[in-house]
């Protein structure tokens, strides 16, 4: 089974909502709702990739310094192992918008279960819970 490793981001503001972005048509789990992020490629940190993936998917500026871990997923879907950990960040620079065309939403962690997640994201709901 390939382990897939994919770094993630809760975004909060200052209202402890939290970012969730639709995962566009066409896509594997199309329409679900997640939390930014994506696949750490070889050779790069995990921290570096979701900085990256922040600037590509919403447009934002995000220090290392600024990301804090929360805890992870660990999931087998059917054709990879998803380990993805979360990390949780409140500040960063420039204005969130979805730059793929993706819907996005802020929301608070309570009202996360009205939207549909993958698998993966369903133990980590009530972690964001807990933290705001
Ligand atoms: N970013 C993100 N990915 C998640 C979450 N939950 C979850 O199961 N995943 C899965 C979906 C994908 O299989 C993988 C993330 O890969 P990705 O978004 O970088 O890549 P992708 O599948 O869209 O494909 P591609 O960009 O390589 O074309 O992790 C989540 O909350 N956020």
């Amino acid at each position: 089974m390939k382990l897939l490793l994919v770094a993630a981001c809760a975004l909060l503001d200052v209202d402890n909502r939290v970012l969730i972005a639709q995962r566009p048509d066409g896509k594997a789990m199309a329409g679900l709702w997640e939390f930014p992020g994506g696949k750490v490629e070889a050779g790069e940190r995990p921290e570096d990739a979701l900085i990256r993936e922040l600037a590509e998917e919403l447009g934002i500026t995000v220090k290392k310094e600024c990301l804090a871990p929360l805890t992870f997923a660990s999931h087998a879907y059917e054709e990879f192992h998803l380990l993805m950990p979360l990390y949780v960040c409140r500040r960063w620079s420039g204005t969130v918008a979805g730059q793929e065309g993706q819907a996005i939403k802020w929301v608070r962690p309570v009202r996360l279960r009205d939207y549909p997640m993958p698998a993966a994201d369903e133990p980590l709901v009530p972690h964001l819970m807990d933290l705001v």
